[in-house]
Protein backbone atom coordinates (compact mmCIF):
# COMPACT_ATOMS: atom_id res chain seq x y z
CA UNK A 1 0.00 0.00 0.00
CA UNK A 2 1.54 3.66 -1.03
CA UNK A 3 0.16 6.93 1.14
CA UNK A 4 1.45 9.81 0.95
CA UNK A 5 4.43 8.69 -1.52
CA UNK A 6 5.54 6.28 1.76
CA UNK A 7 5.34 2.43 1.12
CA UNK A 8 3.15 1.09 4.07
CA UNK A 9 3.66 -2.54 4.85
CA UNK A 10 1.02 -4.68 6.59
CA UNK A 11 2.12 -7.10 10.13
CA UNK A 12 0.32 -9.33 12.16
CA UNK A 13 1.78 -7.21 15.09
CA UNK A 14 1.45 -3.83 16.80
CA UNK A 15 4.43 -3.72 19.04
CA UNK A 16 7.72 -4.84 18.76
CA UNK A 17 10.21 -4.76 21.76
CA UNK A 18 14.16 -4.25 20.23
CA UNK A 19 16.75 -5.26 22.25
CA UNK A 20 20.12 -3.72 21.25
CA UNK A 21 23.84 -2.83 22.30
CA UNK A 22 23.93 0.40 24.43
CA UNK A 23 27.37 1.36 22.34
CA UNK A 24 27.24 0.96 18.71
CA UNK A 25 29.71 -1.64 18.16
CA UNK A 26 33.08 -1.58 15.88
CA UNK A 27 31.21 -2.46 12.99
CA UNK A 28 29.16 -0.17 10.81
CA UNK A 29 26.83 -3.21 9.15
CA UNK A 30 25.65 -3.15 13.16
CA UNK A 31 24.47 0.88 12.85
CA UNK A 32 23.09 0.45 9.36
CA UNK A 33 20.75 -2.85 10.97
CA UNK A 34 19.25 -1.29 13.43
CA UNK A 35 18.61 2.13 11.31
CA UNK A 36 17.22 -0.76 9.03
CA UNK A 37 15.15 -2.29 11.34
CA UNK A 38 13.91 1.55 12.72
CA UNK A 39 12.54 2.10 9.13
CA UNK A 40 10.94 -1.65 8.88
CA UNK A 41 8.82 -1.04 11.77
CA UNK A 42 7.96 2.90 10.70
CA UNK A 43 6.78 1.07 7.38
CA UNK A 44 4.65 -0.97 8.83
CA UNK A 45 3.23 1.32 11.61
CA UNK A 46 5.16 -0.72 14.37
CA UNK A 47 5.27 0.41 17.65
CA UNK A 48 8.67 0.34 19.06
CA UNK A 49 9.35 -0.45 22.54
CA UNK A 50 12.80 -0.44 24.16
CA UNK A 51 15.09 0.01 26.90
CA UNK A 52 14.46 3.70 26.88
CA UNK A 53 18.37 4.92 26.51
CA UNK A 54 19.99 7.45 23.71
CA UNK A 55 23.05 5.87 23.66
CA UNK A 56 24.39 3.41 21.17
CA UNK A 57 21.93 1.28 19.16
CA UNK A 58 19.26 1.80 21.49
CA UNK A 59 19.56 5.34 20.54
CA UNK A 60 19.87 5.05 16.88
CA UNK A 61 16.66 3.01 16.55
CA UNK A 62 14.49 4.92 18.47
CA UNK A 63 15.10 8.29 17.11
CA UNK A 64 14.95 6.48 13.55
CA UNK A 65 11.80 5.31 14.61
CA UNK A 66 10.37 8.72 16.08
CA UNK A 67 11.90 10.80 12.90
CA UNK A 68 9.66 8.44 10.97
CA UNK A 69 6.65 9.78 12.89
CA UNK A 70 6.64 6.11 14.44
CA UNK A 71 5.90 5.88 18.63
CA UNK A 72 8.62 5.09 20.97
CA UNK A 73 7.86 3.86 24.00
CA UNK A 74 10.84 3.70 26.72
CA UNK A 75 10.70 1.67 29.51
CA UNK A 76 13.74 2.48 32.03
CA UNK A 77 14.90 2.05 35.55
CA UNK A 78 14.28 5.43 37.65
CA UNK A 79 18.30 4.65 38.55
CA UNK A 80 18.91 4.82 34.95
CA UNK A 81 17.12 7.81 33.91
CA UNK A 82 20.01 10.15 35.09
CA UNK A 83 20.80 11.92 31.39
CA UNK A 84 24.66 11.84 31.86
CA UNK A 85 23.84 7.82 31.93
CA UNK A 86 21.46 7.05 29.39
CA UNK A 87 20.93 10.72 27.19
CA UNK A 88 17.59 12.59 26.15
CA UNK A 89 15.42 9.98 24.94
CA UNK A 90 12.47 9.91 22.29
CA UNK A 91 9.06 9.26 22.73
CA UNK A 92 7.15 8.42 25.34
CA UNK A 93 9.04 7.31 28.95
CA UNK A 94 7.94 5.01 31.34
CA UNK A 95 10.21 4.92 34.43
CA UNK A 96 10.17 1.61 36.38
CA UNK A 97 11.44 0.36 39.77
CA UNK A 98 14.26 -2.35 38.47
CA UNK A 99 15.48 -3.78 35.65
CA UNK A 100 13.62 -7.31 36.35
CA UNK A 101 10.35 -4.63 36.16
CA UNK A 102 11.64 -2.79 33.29
CA UNK A 103 11.94 -6.54 31.33
CA UNK A 104 8.71 -7.82 32.51
CA UNK A 105 6.93 -4.53 31.56
CA UNK A 106 8.71 -4.95 28.09
CA UNK A 107 7.42 -8.20 27.50
CA UNK A 108 4.30 -6.98 28.60
CA UNK A 109 3.71 -4.54 26.30
CA UNK A 110 5.37 -6.42 23.03
CA UNK A 111 3.67 -9.35 20.38
CA UNK A 112 7.37 -10.09 19.58
CA UNK A 113 11.12 -9.44 20.38
CA UNK A 114 13.99 -8.55 18.13
CA UNK A 115 17.61 -8.55 19.31
CA UNK A 116 19.82 -6.68 17.35
CA UNK A 117 23.52 -6.63 17.85
CA UNK A 118 24.96 -5.86 21.95
CA UNK A 119 26.65 -7.15 24.59
CA UNK A 120 25.94 -8.14 27.53
CA UNK A 121 22.87 -6.63 28.19
CA UNK A 122 21.06 -7.73 25.39
CA UNK A 123 22.42 -11.04 25.61
CA UNK A 124 20.90 -11.44 28.86
CA UNK A 125 17.50 -9.93 27.78
CA UNK A 126 17.39 -12.22 24.77
CA UNK A 127 18.21 -15.31 26.37
CA UNK A 128 15.30 -14.52 29.22
CA UNK A 129 12.47 -13.78 26.66
CA UNK A 130 14.07 -17.44 24.75
CA UNK A 131 13.80 -19.19 28.22
CA UNK A 132 10.28 -18.09 29.30
CA UNK A 133 8.89 -18.63 25.72
CA UNK A 134 10.62 -22.54 26.41
CA UNK A 135 8.52 -22.15 29.95
CA UNK A 136 5.46 -21.28 28.42
CA UNK A 137 5.45 -17.61 30.33
CA UNK A 138 4.73 -16.11 26.75
CA UNK A 139 4.08 -17.54 22.99
CA UNK A 140 5.44 -14.34 21.58
CA UNK A 141 7.98 -14.70 18.15
CA UNK A 142 11.29 -13.89 19.30
CA UNK A 143 13.87 -13.08 16.40
CA UNK A 144 17.57 -12.61 15.70
CA UNK A 145 18.50 -9.86 13.75
CA UNK A 146 21.67 -11.16 12.95
CA UNK A 147 24.03 -13.24 9.94
CA UNK A 148 23.58 -16.95 10.25
CA UNK A 149 26.48 -17.78 11.04
CA UNK A 150 27.26 -14.94 13.26
CA UNK A 151 28.84 -16.28 16.71
CA UNK A 152 25.56 -15.83 18.54
CA UNK A 153 23.83 -17.80 15.73
CA UNK A 154 26.21 -20.32 16.20
CA UNK A 155 26.02 -20.58 19.75
CA UNK A 156 22.33 -21.35 19.96
CA UNK A 157 23.30 -23.87 17.31
CA UNK A 158 25.85 -25.44 19.23
CA UNK A 159 23.30 -25.17 22.34
CA UNK A 160 20.68 -27.04 20.37
CA UNK A 161 22.72 -29.76 19.41
CA UNK A 162 24.22 -30.29 22.85
CA UNK A 163 20.65 -30.59 24.41
CA UNK A 164 18.56 -33.66 25.26
CA UNK A 165 16.05 -34.96 22.97
CA UNK A 166 12.93 -33.31 24.51
CA UNK A 167 14.69 -29.86 25.05
CA UNK A 168 16.03 -30.10 21.75
CA UNK A 169 13.05 -30.66 19.76
CA UNK A 170 11.32 -27.19 21.68
CA UNK A 171 14.64 -25.20 20.86
CA UNK A 172 14.71 -26.49 17.11
CA UNK A 173 11.18 -25.47 16.83
CA UNK A 174 12.08 -22.20 18.71
CA UNK A 175 15.13 -21.79 16.74
CA UNK A 176 12.97 -21.88 13.22
CA UNK A 177 10.89 -19.45 14.42
CA UNK A 178 13.98 -17.40 15.52
CA UNK A 179 15.32 -17.40 12.11
CA UNK A 180 11.43 -17.31 9.85
CA UNK A 181 9.91 -14.31 11.88
CA UNK A 182 13.12 -12.30 11.66
CA UNK A 183 13.30 -12.83 7.83
CA UNK A 184 9.57 -12.26 7.51
CA UNK A 185 10.42 -9.20 9.67
CA UNK A 186 13.61 -7.82 7.99
CA UNK A 187 12.17 -8.31 4.65
C1 LIG B 1 24.77 1.82 33.05
C2 LIG B 1 25.52 2.79 32.20
C3 LIG B 1 25.27 2.98 30.85
C4 LIG B 1 24.27 2.13 30.11
N1 LIG B 1 23.04 2.78 29.86
C5 LIG B 1 21.94 2.08 29.56
N2 LIG B 1 20.78 2.77 29.47
C6 LIG B 1 19.66 2.09 29.24
N3 LIG B 1 19.62 0.75 29.10
C7 LIG B 1 20.75 0.04 29.14
C8 LIG B 1 21.96 0.67 29.38
N4 LIG B 1 22.93 -0.28 29.37
C9 LIG B 1 22.34 -1.45 29.17
N5 LIG B 1 21.03 -1.30 29.02
C10 LIG B 1 20.06 -2.41 28.80
O1 LIG B 1 20.75 -3.56 28.31
C11 LIG B 1 20.66 -3.59 26.88
C12 LIG B 1 21.93 -3.18 26.24
O2 LIG B 1 23.04 -3.68 26.97
P1 LIG B 1 24.39 -4.03 26.20
O3 LIG B 1 25.25 -4.63 27.27
O4 LIG B 1 24.96 -2.78 25.65
O5 LIG B 1 24.01 -5.05 25.15
C13 LIG B 1 19.59 -2.60 26.46
O6 LIG B 1 18.61 -3.26 25.65
C14 LIG B 1 19.04 -2.07 27.75
O7 LIG B 1 17.81 -2.67 28.06
C15 LIG B 1 26.57 3.58 32.86
O8 LIG B 1 27.63 2.75 33.23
Amino acid sequence: MEMEGKIQKNSRFKRVCVFCGSSTGKRNCYSDAAIDLAHELVARRLDLVYGGGSIGLMGLVSKAVHHGGGNVIGIIPRTLMNKEITGETVGEVRPVADMHQRKAEMARHSDCFIALPGGYGTLEELLEVITWAQLGIHDKPVCVANKPKSPLMMALSSLLSATSLSQHQTLKNLFKNLRSTCLCMME
